[in-house]
């Protein structure tokens, strides 16, 4: 079954550049791919019109999700409201409200499933409290579920808010950049707990990543993008350092992590720290 379906989807946020030019593409049930590039080459961008959230220009061609037109040509479909309930999305920052507690943030992906009025109060049921907490539990930090969302690592509010995409069923996860800001540690458990919704559940995964190390340990398959356009799609194990600078020419310091010979010796060592912390 085709999860995510794009033919010729363009969008300029000026005239004389196209952030999104002619961009095709499909994704299968079950597939976990990455979306890699430089920065400025339209991940972001195109995460966004996949989730409704940008609408592509007039002559912007058309998406569907779960086989429903989600948007074509500049205007977003009916029924993009209800393929949204089954699109979850987790965003590289500012994914929870900082004021309120774990717990609460993630019985949020419940809003599109439960009345407007309980949602509007926060009021749910037992049953949905404890579908959030085996959530919280299964991505390891039920622990933290009445803690202010504020008082978490990045690591663990990102972890939440997956959490928050399998409360609310989410079939498919577009997770824009989740690692950026996070230390090596922290970024393999947010990797790995996308990696286990992905195998267990058999949820979609889109994740774009700066760095292409973790899209080959962890996506079979990797799209990549430069200025707006898809320059590779296809195994990720064809991702080698020649041909990623080929590809990127100038642009490809940007996709690989650091040597740990040129990170300063104090964060190396705060890195192996982190490696030991438990979550
Ligand atoms: N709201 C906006 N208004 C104007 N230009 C924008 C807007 N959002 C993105 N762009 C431009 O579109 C292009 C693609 O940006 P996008 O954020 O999608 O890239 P990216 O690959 O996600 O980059 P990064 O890795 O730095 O997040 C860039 O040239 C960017 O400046």
């Amino acid at each position: 079954m085709l999860v995510v379906d794009i033919s010729g989807l363009n969008k300029s946020f000026s005239r004389d550049k196209r952030a999104l030019n002619n961009v095709s593409l499909q994704v299968r049930e079950g597939e976990m791919v990455a979306l890699i590039g430089a920065s400025g080459s339209g991940k972001s961008t195109l995460i966004r019109h996949i989730a409704g959230l940008l609408r592509g220009d007039r002559d912007g061609g058309k998406i569907e999700v779960f086989g429903e037109v989600i948007q074509q040509n500049g205007r977003i479909a009916r029924g993009a409201r209800k393929v949204r309930a089954d699109i979850g999305v987790v965003f590289q920052q500012f994914n929870l409200v900082s004021r309120l507690t774990v717990l609460t943030n993630v019985l949020t992906g419940m809003l599109g499933r439960v009345p407007a009025w309980r949602g509007s109060l926060c009021l749910f049921t037992k049953a949905e409290r404890m579908r959030a907490m085996t959530a919280l539990k299964r991505v390891g930090i039920d622990g933290h579920a009445t803690k202010k969302a504020r008082n978490l690592s990045g690591g663990q509010q990102q972890r939440a808010a997956i959490a928050r995409t399998i409360t609310q069923g989410a079939r498919l996860i577009l997770a824009d950049e989740p690692i950026a800001s996070l230390d090596p540690a922290s970024s393999r458990k947010v990797m790995n707990t996308l990696d286990r919704v992905n195998r267990e559940d058999n949820v979609t995964v889109i994740v774009s990543l700066h760095q292409v190390d973790y899209a080959r340990d962890y996506c079979a398959r990797t799209i990549a993008m430069r200025d707006g356009e898809v320059v590779f799609d296809g195994p990720s194990t064809e991702l080698t350092p020649e041909f990623l600078r080929e590809l990127y020419g100038e642009y490809s310091s940007e996709l690989f992590a650091p040597a740990p010979d040129q990170v300063p010796a104090k964060s190396r060592v705060a890195e192996k720290d982190l490696a030991f912390a438990s979550s």
